[in-house]
């Protein structure tokens, strides 16, 4: 197919093309499952290439098997060397168009199992190394005058296992590929293509197409070929009728919803035949039995002798009513048909002669008919496709070669492996996206002032002015982490408040979901409270160092951010304002005594201007980080490290925003240090924690951006 499809694509596409070839071969046997996986722009890919697939198959075959025909076809042509004989027919070596190949040769007596092995051969992606090459098959006169059916294959030389094995010995090693090979071939024939034997729509279709070429007569159709065999008095079996309806797509393989199915009305045919000329024992006329009100608990899909004789008993002098060994042909029902499902009619018939010819055991058939519905087809791929360690060459999948193959040749961005998809659920940590900064978020940006600018940008700018001193200016050890908290700071002071984590009342650490008064308004908890720096003069924080300190350091850079104007509106309501954000924040990120607290920046974005009004809910809670900040934020702290000479941890503890209470997550985790541990100094032993604020816990390194 390669070659056909280099003829038709452009050269620009191959790349791609191949690539999804490779992709395809762990993803097409669950390319409906895919679509619940696969990115959107990849399934389109991969709906394109499988469209390709398709094109270049029809293409391929077509081509291919006419000029087969004509060759076959030519006196040219000969049988050449017999080189080995099956159940079913011969196999000669043969030599068409320079090029060798091997002939099965099947009577006409054996026609269906010809069928069924061109069944096999055409279905598509059946091109592997290691399972033999199909090129065409044929019909044509014998010598003695008798219809024989051609299979053209390519030739091996080696012939059969078998034979290979009768007449070599290997070592070891040569053994071991002998067995890997075969089980690849096997494994991809079993797991991937044919589900429980059921052909895929394509691979229908191809069929089809293939017979329809394959017919002497080219435009005869199923129902002529009914007609016409009625006419010539030919006792076909009714599988063999269903089959040729079935490759002509007159009938669909599950059944009609409603109305007539041709096979059955043939099938009812040739019961009515037999009915009337009571000839024909033999004649394999045996439907489907159309009685859903048989007593007793059957198996599904089970052979139902006694429904098979019930049906033959109804038919009046039917030969077989008094010898049921006459009959030559079984039934398999689903019993489905008699439950709740709406499309159920599985009806598959088989012969008598079928079972014994293709030595079906009626509990594989069942087994694989229920393997090969939609559900199990899911599920099979699900386990597949979707165990969290795929990658693993431990993993029992069995398609671990592929799925390594596709991730070597494809890039894993390009093409990440399936994943299970995550069911939406309250995040346990955040992700910090790195994303480009926009210019205006509307979703959770406040607009505050009448400067009409989002609450941040104004943080932002006091914090830089506020960073740039706090480098200059102080050289404690804990700025380092108070600078690092500027990704949560900033998250937290988006919202324009923050609780103060001293200040909360039921000790619960902010790690859990939801706070007891989550619903509680703050400015009715903090009014009783007439200054947050205030609160945080309470006796039993371990942090709280200097507040004094923090609380001048935050009224002067207030007045440095050029709020002043706002801040003074907002004197009268402290506990709800955001003014007191910065004060409390760093209060609580200062860890130990302390006596020269600094501003920092962290506590600069927490300085909030102080509105007249108070800021809006937002809809959605951006925690997007923008890798600018990132970058700032490792050069400040390396700054800061080499003023300070120490990288002590130091964790800060914020107050969390009214507005922003009601959607925080569960926790926020500024993770950033893998291998650090974390620094939580709400787990102070006998320390209060806070009802209402979330606790940020905040590691070292910056190079981690999660939360
Ligand atoms: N493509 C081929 N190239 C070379 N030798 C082949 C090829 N196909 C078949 N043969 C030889 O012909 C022999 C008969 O093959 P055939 O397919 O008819 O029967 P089988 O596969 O051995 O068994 P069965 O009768 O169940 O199909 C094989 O044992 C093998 O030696």
């Amino acid at each position: 197919t390669s070659t056909t499809t280099t003829a038709i694509l452009p050269s620009t596409h191959l790349q791609l093309f191949y690539l999804l070839h490779i992709y395809s071969y762990y993803s097409y046997s669950t390319y409906y499952t895919s679509t619940a996986i696969l990115p959107s722009t990849h399934l389109q890919l991969l709906q394109l290439f499988y469209l390709l697939h398709i094109y270049s198959y029809s293409t391929f075959y077509t081509s291919t098997i006419q000029s087969f025909f004509l060759n076959l076809s030519s006196p040219s042509f000969s049988l050449c060397q017999l080189i080995g004989r099956g159940r079913y027919g011969s196999v000669f070596c043969c030599s068409l168009d320079e090029r060798q190949v091997a002939v099965k040769v099947f009577s006409s007596a054996n026609r269906q199992n010809f069928l069924n092995e061109c069944s096999i051969y055409c279905v598509p992606l059946l091109e592997h190394d290691n399972i033999a090459h199909f090129i065409a098959a044929d019909e044509r006169l014998g010598a003695e005058g008798r219809v024989e059916y051609l299979l053209v294959m390519e030739y091996y030389p080696h012939g059969s296992l078998h034979r290979y094995l009768g007449l070599q010995t290997g070592d070891w090693m040569s053994s071991c590929r002998l067995a890997h090979s075969i089980t690849r071939g096997l494994a991809y024939l079993h797991t991937e293509l044919l589900k429980g034997g059921r052909p895929r729509k394509s691979s229908k279709r191809l069929y089809r197409l293939l017979k329809l070429i394959q017919l002497r007569d080219r435009g005869t159709t199923s129902t002529e070929l009914v007609q016409e065999w009625q006419q010539a008095g030919v006792s076909a079996f009714a599988c063999t009728v269903r089959q040729r309806l079935l490759e002509d797509g007159l009938v669909n393989r599950m059944g009609p919803k409603s109305g007539p199915d041709p096979a059955s009305s043939y099938i009812e045919e040739q019961e009515g035949m037999a009915k009337n000329t009571q000839s024909d024992a033999s004649s394999a006329l045996i439907g489907r039995t159309r009685d859903g009100g048989v007593a007793g608990e059957r198996n599904r899909n089970s052979i139902n002798y006694e429904r098979q004789q019930a049906a033959h008993a109804r038919l009046p002098g039917s030969p077989s009513a008094g010898t049921s060994s006459a009959l030559t042909t079984m039934t398999f029902i689903s019993e489905s048909s008699q439950g709740h499902d709406p499309n159920p009619n599985l009806h598959l018939t088989l012969t008598q002669e079928d079972l014994e010819t293709t030595k079906l055991d009626p509990r594989e058939v069942d087994k694989n008919l229920k393997e090969s519905s939609d559900e199990n087809l899911m599920e099979h791929s699900q386990k597949q496709f979707c165990s969290p360690d795929l990658l693993s060459p431990a993993s029992s999948s069995l398609l671990f070669p592929f799925i390594k193959m596709a991730g070597e040749a494809s890039p894993p961005a390009l093409f990440p492996l399936p994943k299970q998809q995550n069911l939406p659920k309250r995040p346990s940590s955040l992700l910090l996206r790195t994303k480009p900064p926009k210019k205006d978020s509307s979703s959770l940006r406040f607009k505050f002032g009448r400067h009409g600018k989002s609450n941040l940008r104004q943080v932002e700018g006091g914090a830089k002015t506020n960073a740039v001193s706090n480098v200059t200016a102080v050289s404690e050890p804990h700025r380092v982490s108070a600078t690092n908290n500027l990704l949560v700071l900033r998250d937290l002071s988006v919202n324009g408040r923050a609780t103060n984590p001293q200040s909360s009342e039921d000790g619960q650490l902010g790690l859990i979901t939801a706070s007891p008064d989550e619903h509680q308004p703050l400015l009715s908890r903090e009014t009783g409270q007439p200054d947050v720096h205030t609160s945080n003069a309470r006796p039993n924080n371990n942090n709280s160092n200097s507040n004094g300190l923090v609380l001048g350091e935050g009224e002067g850079e207030s007045d440095g951010g050029g709020e002043d104007e706002e801040e003074g509106a907002g004197g009268s309501t402290s506990g709800e304002t955001p003014c007191s954000l910065g004060e409390s924040s760093v209060s609580g990120s200062l860890s130990g005594p302390d006596p020269n607290p600094v501003p920092m920046r962290g506590e600069a974005l927490l300085r909030q201007p102080k509105g007249g009004r108070r800021p809006e809910r937002p809809n959605s809670l951006d925690l997007s980080f923008t890798t600018r900040d990132l970058v700032s934020l490792g050069e400040q702290r390396e700054v800061l490290v080499q003023n300070q000479g120490t990288g002590e941890k130091i964790k800060k503890r914020v107050k969390t925003p009214y507005s922003l209470k009601r959607w925080r997550p569960a926790t926020w985790v500024i993770s950033t240090d893998t291998g650090g541990s974390e620094v939580n100094n709400n787990r102070g032993e006998g320390q209060a924690r806070p009802k209402s604020s979330s606790a940020v816990y905040l590691t070292s390194e910056p190079s981690d951006t999660r939360l």
